[in-house]
């Protein structure tokens, strides 16, 4: 849902009535403690009832729970989570930053893993952009996108704006002040999820085998480290959420697990996009797009010397991982960390 038809909701529609369509709104009111809010009314003129002094604990002024309201109801509402299922996504070539054609036409499968790599300021964040507004010829770049071989027209277009992809990016913002228990029964349960408790075990879980320094399930979200946020949402992307397309810019930065984090995706059969620097994290995708100059100039599969040299590169990996831990240890760095 937009941010015109949420606010239709608090303006329009009696709370009451809100109670019955969204269920969750339920738990937005438990959170700033306004249970006992006039039902009958529209949760904007409602707030105008409300004593001042209630919501200034919360840090919000009237306006501010409204705006509260959209994002709840943006991470939440199941109306944004009814995903059309995803097979194939097809990238038609455009144009490159001179004009001139690319001349290519990609077509991936859900369950694979596709790494962009390129020089800085190359096009790769271009493309993952290209692929979240499913473009049809209308950016910069013109690249159309196919959602299973069929073009999307305007309309289709716009209905599924917001629904086909999660965007992973370097970082989140929470807004909310609730436990990571709270975060993920909510969203859990705003997707219809069964068996809420035991899908919000396993994704704390998963998030804490990715994240450095570990956290409880009754840390709130807001004093999660970046890490920690970006291992959570991870998890919550596999485990929880139903996008069927994610999309990953710069993993590299975040002090996770990298490997784990996107085998952990593409077990669920999500279709992953990872524009990258790291050759750990482009080798290990099935297929990887070179970008040059704003243009897709090479489509390479991973062979199975790329694969086989995988082994090597992570041992690699290891050691800078290691030299990164014991740098943030405080300890001494000498020339024999860097050994196998
Ligand atoms: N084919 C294109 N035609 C016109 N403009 C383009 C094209 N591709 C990319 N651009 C523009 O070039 C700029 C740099 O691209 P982008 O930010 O995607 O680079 P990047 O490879 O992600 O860089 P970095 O590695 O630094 O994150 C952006 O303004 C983008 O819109």
């Amino acid at each position: 849902m937009i941010r015109k038809d949420l606010l239709a909701l608090a303006n329009d529609i009696s709370i009451e009535d809100l109670l019955i369509e969204h269920p969750i709104v339920a738990d937005f009111l438990a959170n700033l403690r306004l249970d006992n809010i006039p039902k009958q009314l529209p949760l904007s003129l409602a707030i105008e009832e409300m004593d001042e002094d209630i919501l200034q604990e919360f840090g919000l002024d009237k306006f501010g729970v409204l705006l509260s309201f959209c994002e709840f109801m943006e991470t939440f509402s199941t109306a944004k989570n009814q995903n059309p299922a995803v097979a194939t996504l097809t990238i038609i070539g455009g144009l490159n930053k001179s004009g001139e054609p690319e001349n290519i036409s990609l077509t991936i499968s859900s369950g694979e893993i596709v790494s962009i790599v390129g020089p800085t300021g190359s096009g790769k964040s271009r493309l993952l952009n290209d692929i979240e507004c499913l473009a049809q010829g209308d950016t910069p770049t013109m690249r159309r996108i196919l959602v299973n071989g069929v073009e999307l027209d305007d309309l289709q277009r716009f209905e599924m704006e917001g629904k086909l992809v999660a965007q992973l990016s370097q970082n989140m913002n929470f807004v909310m002040d609730l436990t990571v228990r709270e975060f993920l029964y909510l969203h859990a349960k705003s997707r219809l999820t069964v068996d809420a408790e035991q899908v919000v075990e396993k994704c704390f879980l998963g998030a804490n085998a990715l994240a450095g320094e570990k956290f409880l399930l009754d840390t709130k979200i807001t004093q999660l480290s970046g890490g920690q946020s970006r291992a959570l949402m991870i998890a919550d992307t596999a485990y929880i959420s139903n996008s069927p397309i994610v999309l990953i810019d710069e993993i590299e930065n975040a002090g996770i697990d990298r490997r784990q984090a996107i085998e952990l995706l593409a077990q669920r059969e999500k279709l992953v996009f990872i524009s990258t620097h790291d050759p750990l994290l482009a080798l290990g995708a099935d297929k990887r797009i070179v970008i040059k100059n704003g243009g897709i100039i090479k489509i390479l599969e991973i062979t199975q010397a790329e694969k086989q040299s995988l082994n090597a590169i992570e041992e690699l990996d290891n050691i800078l991982q290691n030299l990164r831990h014991r740098l943030r240890e405080g300890d001494q760095i000498t020339v024999d960390l860097l050994k196998a």
